[in-house]
C-alpha cells in the first residue's frame, strides 16, 4: 500500500535581510506519521515551519502541502499550525476565545466541548484565558489549531511550559492524531521528546540539516539526543 504524501517541501531557502540564511531543506511528510524539528537556538526550525504553512515565503524553492502550493493558495485548507506562543483575549474564557476563532462555522463550533476534552481543559473552559498558566495556554492552543480539523499539522515548540502530565499527555495527543490518519510536524528544544512522538526527525544546525531519518533507526550513538551532541556540538559532518 502506498503512502500518502501530504507535505512536500522542494529545497526551500529563506535569504533574510540580515544576513542568516535557512536552507535550503527538503522534507516529506506522510498520513499518520510524525515528524520532529530539532536544532540548537537559531537553528532555522521556525523558519522552516513557517515556510510549511505559508508565513514565511520561501527565496528559493516551493512547499506543497495537500497538493497545493502555499504560497499560491493561502490559506491551505487542511493545514493548521502553531508558531511561537500562542496569544488570546485574557478576559475571555477559553471556550468564548475557541468560539470567537469559529467565526460563522458550524461545524467548528460543534467541535469546540470535544476539542476542549482532548486537551484537557473542559474543567477550565469557562475560566478567563489572563490566569491561565503557559501550559493551559498551550493547550488552548494546540486545540485551537485542531478546531479546522486539519490533515496536516504543525506545532512550533508545543511541549514548551508543559508539566511531566502535560508532556505525557502530549505524547498521547500526538499517537491519536497519527492514528487519526494526520501529519504532525512539531519542533523541540527536549530531543527525548521528539524521540518518543516522532517517526522522522531532521536536524538543523545554523540554517542547514545536518542528519535526518527514521527516528527508530537511529543507529550507532542510538539516541537523538546522543546524534546531537555528535553532530551538531562537535561540529561533525552529517552522517
Ligand atoms: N524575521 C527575521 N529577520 C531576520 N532574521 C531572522 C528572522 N527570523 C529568524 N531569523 C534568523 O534566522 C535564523 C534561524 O532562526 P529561527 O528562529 O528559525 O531558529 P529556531 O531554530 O527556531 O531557533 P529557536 O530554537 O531559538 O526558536 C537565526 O539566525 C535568526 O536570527
Amino acid at each position: 500500500m502506498s503512502v500518502e504524501t501530504l507535505v512536500v517541501a522542494d529545497g526551500v531557502r529563506r535569504d533574510y535581510p540580515s544576513g542568516s540564511t535557512v536552507g535550503p531543506v527538503s522534507l516529506q511528510m506522510s498520513r499518520g506519521r510524525c515528524l520532529g524539528l530539532v536544532g540548537s537556538n537559531g537553528a532555522g526550525k521556525t523558519t522552516l515551519m513557517k515556510m510549511v504553512v505559508g508565513l514565511e515565503r520561501p527565496d528559493v524553492g516551493t512547499v506543497v502541502v495537500c497538493g497545493r502550493d502555499v504560497q499560491a493558495e493561502r490559506p491551505v485548507p487542511g493545514l493548521s499550525g502553531m508558531i511561537e506562543e500562542p496569544r488570546f483575549h485574557p478576559r475571555l474564557s477559553g471556550r468564548e476565545n475557541l468560539f470567537v476563532m469559529c467565526g460563522g462555522d458550524r461545524a467548528r463550533r460543534e467541535r469546540i466541548p470535544e476539542l476542549l476534552d482532548q486537551v484537557d481543559l473542559a474543567g477550565a473552559a469557562e475560566r478567563p484565558v489572563g490566569g491561565y498558566s503557559q501550559g493551559m495556554r498551550q493547550r488552548l492552543g494546540i486545540a485551537r489549531v485542531l478546531l479546522a480539523a486539519p490533515d496536516v499539522v504543525v506545532l512550533d515548540e508545543p511541549t514548551n511550559g508543559l508539566d511531566p502530565e502535560g508532556i505525557r499527555w502530549f505524547r498521547r495527543l500526538v499517537a491519536s492524531l497519527k492514528a487519526d490518519g494526520r501529519a504532525v510536524l512539531l519542533s523541540s528544544h527536549m530531543l527525548h521528546e521528539v524521540q518518543a512522538s516522532s517517526d522522522d526527525y531532521v536536524m538543523l544546525n545554523r540554517g542547514v540539516v545536518v542528519a535526518e531519518g527514521e527516528t527508530g533507526s537511529i543507529t550507532g550513538v542510538g539516541s537523538l539526543e546522543e546524534l546531537y551532541f555528535a553532530t551538531v556540538e562537535t561540529g561533525a559532518a552529517a552522517p
